[in-house]
């Protein structure tokens, strides 16, 4: 076993309440990495030695980003929907069938390297955990296929069955086939289940069928997430606290009773609220306001929602630039809620922060300090630093 020190840090992240502000920074600092995991953090003044030396040259460091939301398992693009819809085209959803089609024509080791491009281009840009849904399989054989292509590169994986209800098929017989035979194939490759809860949408789901989804995959064991609020008002956020989510999705239109639940729950460990910027910039709507959520006490994460359809972007540190400029959040808010806010999204309590014993995941950024990520926006500053 070999320990790292890791020097020449002009700004480290720690999210340890031992440190200043609110990301726990320390200035001019230095980091003990042993078997995978933080040792050490504090004043290089102070760092103790150790058996190999990484120096960072006066860049900041900060917690690898969790990406708590994507879809990264399909075939396809949608580049002339987007088009279509710079040129004023309307997203309701409807597309997803194209990717399902692509997605269900595509053999395994296409999709596996599809995936593991997108993979690296995330990691390339600073992003050490990602969570990854099924949802353009829908029906049993795809489904359970995506979800095994997406445990092969994550531990974090969601079944998304009940996306959309695929064209053609009886919105009944499809509600039976999701909470049935498909949860029964997909649950032992998911750690997680989530819904597309859009009443408005002619292809999503009503708060009584996520209702019926949610608590089906709650009895096979699965933990839950919701997409909701996406496209209009409806019933997810409610849902959500009631069945007790760890993340509520989008949530762009929330109105006051919303808000006012989900800070109620908030308390006791109530859902993160993980808002995605990217998909507002692509489909071009209008942006939820992070800060009446944080106001309010609620957990908020920043995740890209990588899809063909809404937002084909790896790019978190986009997110934060997006956040800062368009969610109304402070950078140190945008950051956290990139690092810390992703893993409490996804209940991860060893990523996130670089507090000790914390996975040793580093992000760093060619730059004296984590507000860059924000202040020079699409420069590509940020990327993974593998040590010990
Ligand atoms: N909103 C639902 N699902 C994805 C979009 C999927 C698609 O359009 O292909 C989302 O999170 O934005
Ligand atoms: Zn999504």
């Amino acid at each position: 076993m070999t320990s790292h020190l890791v020097t020449g840090i002009a700004e480290l992240v720690t999210h340890d309440g031992r440190f200043a502000g609110p990301l726990g920074v320390v200035r001019d600092a230095a980091l003990v990495v042993d078997d995978g995991r933080v040792a050490w953090a504090g004043p290089s003044s102070s760092a103790p030695a150790a058996d190999a030396r990484t120096d960072v040259e006066g860049r900041a460091v900060l917690p690898g980003f969790v990406d708590s939301h994507t879809h990264l398992v399909f075939a396809g693009d949608r580049a002339d929907e987007f088009a279509a819809r710079m040129a004023g085209a309307r997203y309701t959803g409807g597309g997803i069938a194209r990717t399902v089609a692509a997605t269900r024509a595509a053999g395994d080791d296409a999709l596996r390297a599809h995936l593991a491009r997108l993979v690296a281009e995330a990691k390339a840009q600073g992003t050490t955990t990602l969570e990854i849904k099924s949802g353009y399989g829908l029906d049993v054989v795809h489904e359970e296929r995506l979800l095994r292509l997406a445990r092969e590169v994550t531990p974090e994986t969601t079944f998304l069955g009940a996306h959309v209800v695929p064209p053609g098929i009886d919105r009944n017989a499809y509600l039976a086939l999701v909470t049935g035979p498909m949860l029964a194939a997909c649950a032992p490759h998911a750690r997680w289940a989530d819904v597309f809860c859009e009443p408005g949408s002619p292809h999503a789901f009503d708060g009584d069928e996520s209702r019926a989804v949610l608590t089906a995959a709650a009895s096979a064991g699965l933990g839950l997430r919701v997409h909701a609020n996406q496209l209009g008002p409806g019933p997810g956020a409610l849902l959500a606290v009631e069945l007790g989510a760890a993340s509520l999705d989008h949530a762009t239109h929330l109105d006051d009773a919303d808000v006012t639940a989900l800070a109620d729950a908030a308390a006791h460990g109530g859902p993160v609220v993980t808002l995605m910027p990217g998909v507002e910039l692509s489909t071009r709507s209008p942006y939820p306001d992070a800060r009446r959520l944080l106001h309010a006490g609620i957990e908020v994460a920043l995740a890209t929602d990588c899809n063909p359809g809404t937002c084909y972007s790896t790019s978190m540190p986009l997110m934060i630039a997006l956040g800062v400029a368009h969610l109304r959040m402070t950078v140190e808010q945008a950051v956290r809620a990139a690092t810390l806010g992703g893993a409490r999204a996804l209940r991860r309590d060893d990523v996130g922060h670089l507090r000790v014993g914390a996975r040793a995941d580093l992000c760093v950024v060619d730059a004296p300090s984590v507000a860059h990520l924000a202040y020079r926006p699409g420069v590509p500053l940020a990327r993974t630093l593998d040590v010990g």
